[in-house]
């Protein structure tokens, strides 16, 4: 029985491999495994401090529903559900205060990340903040309210895994499901920009950072024409 490997090459097999990875789901749409993990523990805490000036709340839908997963948001903008319907402000509605400040950390990453996915001009001044848990998901939904769709999204997943549905440009197109890991950061923009997407529901083991909740920031550049 001969070796197969040489030495360097069995060395190689010992080691986690933790480069990025880049994959494109369709033209516009490339997912990069990891991309984010380097920098979890500094997101995380910039999380929490955007969450004590802007808490995480439940909001009402113009469907009269309430959204499962948890909100808020930081950077010049924010978005804001409620029965009168989808909105950015610059105002958080429930202190009646300014969104806290995007963190550079936070703009930083999503504009590396942009540019790593084909966007070097991506200038994020929204930043959403979503928090689910066990029993919180988001339906298949178009990321339509930003008014400007040249620039691209930038979503990046902390902690728990969630399950997202990645469709395409009409509701009724073919769904892809697939795991979304912590660090892992997708960007769609380009023709994918309108493309339908939302969150099946979380995998059932819980991530040593965040225990049995995930969280998602999505970056965005949003037309300052709103209230
Ligand atoms: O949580 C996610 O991965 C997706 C979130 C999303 O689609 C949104 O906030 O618009
Ligand atoms: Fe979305």
């Amino acid at each position: 029985m001969t070796h197969p490997h040489t030495q360097a090459q069995q060395m190689n097999l010992l080691l986690p491999d933790i480069r990025p990875t880049r994959e494109e789901l369709e033209t516009g749409a490339v997912l990069m495994r990891q991309f984010g993990t380097p920098h979890a523990t500094g997101l995380l805490q910039s999380l929490h401090e955007i969450a004590q000036q802007a808490p995480f709340r439940h909001m009402l839908t113009p469907g009269g529903g309430t959204m499962s997963a948890a909100m808020t948001s930081c950077g010049a903008l924010g978005w804001v559900s409620s029965p009168r319907g989808y909105a950015y402000t610059t105002q958080d509605p429930l202190s009646q205060r300014p969104w806290p400040a995007m963190p550079a950390n936070l703009s930083t990453l999503a504009q590396n990340a942009a540019q790593a996915a084909g966007y070097p001009d991506f200038a994020p001044n929204a930043c959403l903040l979503n928090c689910y848990q066990s029993n919180s998901h988001m339906g298949l939904h178009q990321d339509r309210d930003e008014g400007d769709i040249t620039q691209p999204i930038v979503s990046l997943s902390l902690g728990r895994t969630g399950l997202f549905m990645w469709g395409g440009p009409e509701r009724r197109s073919r769904v892809r499901t697939f795991a979304l890991d912590h660090g892992d950061i997708l960007v769609w923009g380009g023709p994918a920009r309108l493309h339908y997407h939302g969150i099946k529901g979380l995998a059932p083991t819980p991530h040593p950072l965040t225990g049995l909740t995930r969280f998602n920031m999505t970056f965005r550049h949003v037309e300052a024409h709103t209230s």
